[in-house]
């Protein structure tokens, strides 16, 4: 098992440092009165560090990156919580694009089947404000900021003509785009085969080392965690049971939730917990 060295480069003293979460609770039904979701979760995430969100399906980890952004469906509500920035409240929705980039688990569900990367782009600009002479200028640094080294080629493309490792980088891209100093990146590797997980979680870790981004990781994967993150926040049936630096999960998991994680992460490798 490898576990990741600690990062990071520090944050440009611009952006804000930090994003919290405070107390949310979210519920399901239009007006939350059906069954709790997520119950007063409080989590920091913090520049250049992963925090990853872990627990087993079901657990609320989406619940909380949607209620964090303003983007919960219909049938689920945030009865409570804030977020701020630096300690600075701000409503969830204005944290979107600008302050928070988001990549999703199938980045070809993401894009719209009949419009191009070009068009993707150019409209990712036109709603953060940024359209203007230097537009293709900066799709092509984004772009290559996420491996996409061939823009000529891939710009004309639709999603339906390119690898999922490929629009994966393409979100994340989009994502690079916003220049947004938080990443929330919802099982960004579970569709990939297993060399293009690695090469996107190698790049997620370039980019949290060169741009100093405060990445929320949710996962189910804790290859995916040991990997890549810093610190662990585990859910249990939308509650923060353990949050702990990643060695200390592994090491000396507290809570039965996390050590069941761990044990079934260490017999992929016919490895014990030590007692
Ligand atoms: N659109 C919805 N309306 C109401 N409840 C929902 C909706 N989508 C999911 N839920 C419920 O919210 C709870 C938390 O779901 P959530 O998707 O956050 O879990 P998760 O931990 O991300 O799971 P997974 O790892 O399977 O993605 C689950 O009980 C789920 O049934």
């Amino acid at each position: 098992m490898s576990l990741r060295p600690a990062s990071a480069s520090p944050a440009p003293s611009s952006a804000p440092g930090t994003l919290s979460i405070e107390g949310l609770t979210v519920a399901a039904g239009r007006d939350g009165t059906g069954p709790v979701l997520v119950r007063d979760l409080t989590l920091e995430v913090r520049r250049g560090r992963v925090l990853a969100l872990v627990g087993a399906s079901g657990s609320g980890k989406s619940m909380t990156c949607m209620a964090a952004l303003g983007t919960l469906p219909p049938g689920a509500r945030t009865l409570s919580g804030r977020t701020r920035l630096d300690g600075a409240e701000c409503a969830p929705a204005s944290l979107r694009g600008r302050q928070v980039a988001t990549i999703l688990q199938n980045p070809r569900s993401a894009f719209n089947p009949v419009r191009t990367m070009r068009d993707h782009a150019l409209e990712t600009l036109a709603a953060l404000g940024l359209s203007g002479p230097d537009a293709e200028a900066r799709i092509t640094a984004a772009m290559a900021e996420a491996g996409l080294d061939e823009p000529a080629r891939i710009l004309p493309l639709h999603a339906f003509e390119m690898s999922g490792g490929m629009l994966q980088r393409m979100m994340i891209a989009l994502a690079l785009l916003a220049e947004a100093p938080f990443l929330f990146a919802d099982e960004p590797t579970t569709d990939l085969d297993l060399l293009v997980q690695m090469r996107i979680l190698d790049l997620l870790e370039r980019l949290v080392a060169a741009r100093g981004l405060g990445v929320l990781l949710v996962t189910h994967d804790m290859g995916v965690v040991a990997r890549l993150a810093d610190d662990v926040a585990v859910l249990d049936q939308g509650r923060l049971v353990e949050c702990a630096p990643v060695e200390e999960v592994f090491q000396a998991p507290r809570h039965p939730v996390t050590r069941m994680l761990v044990e079934a992460h260490l017999a992929l490798y016919g490895l014990e917990l030590a007692p």
